[in-house]
């Protein structure tokens, strides 16, 4: 079965987070992403809040693409330079692909509105034919990165599960 230009992808939102894993800071960077996410037309199939721990991220990351499929996985925080911060890593080890422009992307446009944006690490690639991409974790990080690559985001969904349409098209997919 293909690929079709009206495709519905479905999306998981990993939120990395110490304090949030333990319930001592509300996850609002990952409320905001499943609402900006939903309203772009992803059916998000998957949240959950886990520590920084690299095992556990990659086994999940492995899991939501492996086991349940899903198309586009999006993980807030753990991508800074705390020794506890290990998201880039455990990224790299499951994918098999990068795609270096998201986050070349990402950071180009972080930095027009902080110097501080040198200092996420986040990676973004593919496994199998999951999409995976690391933002930032604070809210306002997190939004200021995705919304960057979101306008960009199917037309690679589309070509990365066998879709031929030209790329040249405007909208064709
Ligand atoms: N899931 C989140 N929701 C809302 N704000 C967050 C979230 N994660 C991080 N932040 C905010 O971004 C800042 C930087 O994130 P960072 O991951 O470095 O924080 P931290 O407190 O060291 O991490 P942890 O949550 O893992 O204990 C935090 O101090 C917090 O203000
Ligand atoms: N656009 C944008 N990018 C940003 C920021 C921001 O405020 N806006 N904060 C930076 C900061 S202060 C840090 S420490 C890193 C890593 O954040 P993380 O450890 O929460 O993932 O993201 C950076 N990227």
């Amino acid at each position: 079965m293909g690929v079709s230009k009206d495709q519905i992808y479905t999306c998981g939102i990993l939120t990395l987070s110490d304090k949030g894993s333990r319930g001592e800071r509300e996850d609002t960077s990952g409320a905001m992403l499943r609402e900006m996410l939903g309203e772009a037309g992803y059916d998000i199939v998957a949240y959950e809040v886990i520590p920084d721990r690299q095992e556990l991220i990659e086994a999940t990351l492995v899991s939501w693409a492996d086991t349940r499929g899903i198309d586009l996985i999006v993980t807030t925080g753990g991508t800074g330079v705390s020794p506890s911060d290990v998201t880039p890593e455990a990224t790299r080890n499951v994918i098999d692909r990068e795609v270096p422009g998201i986050a070349e992307a990402m950071r180009r446009a972080s930095l027009e509105k902080t110097v501080q944006a040198v200092w996420s690490r986040g990676i973004a690639g593919i496994r199998n034919e999951t999409l995976i991409i690391n933002l930032p974790g604070s809210k306002k990080a997190a939004r200021e990165n995705i919304e960057v690559v979101l306008p960009a985001l199917r037309h690679g969904l589309y070509k990365l599960k066998g879709g031929s349409a030209d790329c040249g098209v405007p909208d064709s997919h």
